[in-house]
């Protein structure tokens, strides 16, 4: 049986500018393409993905139709319903490019609550950017009219709403994911990060937040018993120096040499650091390894290993 792997996806590969359906499910046909050479490799497959610009995107849609007999849905519910729209979406295109193959197996979408902690102070403080960028503007006025919501400079390409992320604690369907990889079904599980739930009692009630979809990946990963978390993301490599005329491509590298470069504010707040942060979560927590490379790079990985590999010390594959 070949490697059980947690692919997860950047927003990159689901919506860049044009935010309609159609183009978001080109640009998925156009990663199933990609994904499908892991099941080509043998691996079994679990796929997560991101939903920030898809989320807000709803949020505003919500927000403009809404009357007094047909409310807004809370983000909860809006971060399942993308959940919905983009495991639609991705399960489509993997049909689609696994029949063109010959392969035979079903891809299948598991709506995913992810428990947070009542008391994470991410509530207090929101971080995650979501929705359409705005000018400034246009970020003052949409203030003046939600005088609740933040908004903030996005690393110098606009202005975002940001709402609170706290960190996942456990993913609700973990066995559901598991049962589906053992009967061979791909799954496509903690979407958007996951649905945040915090645990009362018997019940678990939902929170409006976004969870960072890099963290619930590899809390999904580590539960699951995965071989390997891959994060795929525009860039093939993460980089020190990055976007500086020293930048030096990292390829395998320890959790002990990516802590000191994040010591060195190497990794950007909200974009690469999560991704760093959570690629060294899986390989402490599994002893595993953990890789972060371009979604047009799998064949290069799968081929031959390119891509940032990251493991505990340099030289032990795992
Ligand atoms: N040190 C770094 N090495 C590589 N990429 C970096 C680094 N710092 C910031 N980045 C940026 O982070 C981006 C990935 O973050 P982001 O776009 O938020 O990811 P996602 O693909 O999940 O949407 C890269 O495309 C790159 O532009
Ligand atoms: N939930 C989440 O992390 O989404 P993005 O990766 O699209 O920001």
């Amino acid at each position: 049986m070949g490697r059980k792997i947690v692919v997860a996806l950047g927003g990159n590969a689901i919506l860049s500018k044009d935010a309609s359906a159609a183009a978001q499910q080109k640009a998925l046909l156009e990663t199933a393409e990609q994904l499908v050479k892991f099941i080509e490799n043998g691996d079994q497959l679990i796929i997560s993905h991101g939903n920030g610009p898809q989320v807000g995107n709803l949020l505003l849609q919500q927000a403009a139709g809404s009357t007094e007999d047909n409310p807004a849905m809370p983000l909860d519910t809006a971060v399942a319903m993308t959940q919905g729209s983009i495991g639609y979406w991705m399960q489509n295109a993997m049909n689609r490019v696994l029949k063109e193959k010959g392969i035979k197996k079903t891809v299948a979408t598991v709506v995913t609550q992810v428990e947070v902690s009542a008391d994470d102070p991410a509530f207090e403080k929101p971080t995650k950017p979501i929705g359409p960028f705005m000018s400034k503007a246009e970020a003052d006025l949409a203030k003046k009219e939600n005088p609740d919501f933040t908004f903030v400079e996005d690393a110098g390409r606009g202005y975002r709403r940001v709402v609170p992320s706290p960190k996942p604690i456990g993913v609700v369907e973990t066995d559901a994911v598991k049962s589906l990889v053992d009967a061979g079904i791909v799954p496509i599980s903690v979407g958007g990060g996951g649905i945040p739930v915090v645990s009362n009692g018997n019940q678990l009630l939902g929170r409006e937040a976004v969870i960072d979809k890099d963290f619930a990946s590899e809390k999904l990963a580590e539960l699951v018993g995965a071989d390997a978390l891959i994060i795929l993301t525009a860039v093939p490599n993460i980089y020190v120096n990055f976007n500086q005329p020293d930048q030096k491509k990292l390829e395998q590298v320890s959790v002990a040499e990516l802590e000191t470069y994040i010591g060195q504010n190497q990794f950007a707040p909200g974009s690469m650091l999560p991704k760093v942060e959570a690629a060294i979560d899986f390989v402490k927590a599994t002893g595993n390894q953990a890789v972060v490379t371009a979604l047009d790079n799998i064949e290069g990985f799968v081929q031959n290993g390119s891509g940032t590999v990251i493991t505990e010390k340099v030289g032990i594959r795992n």
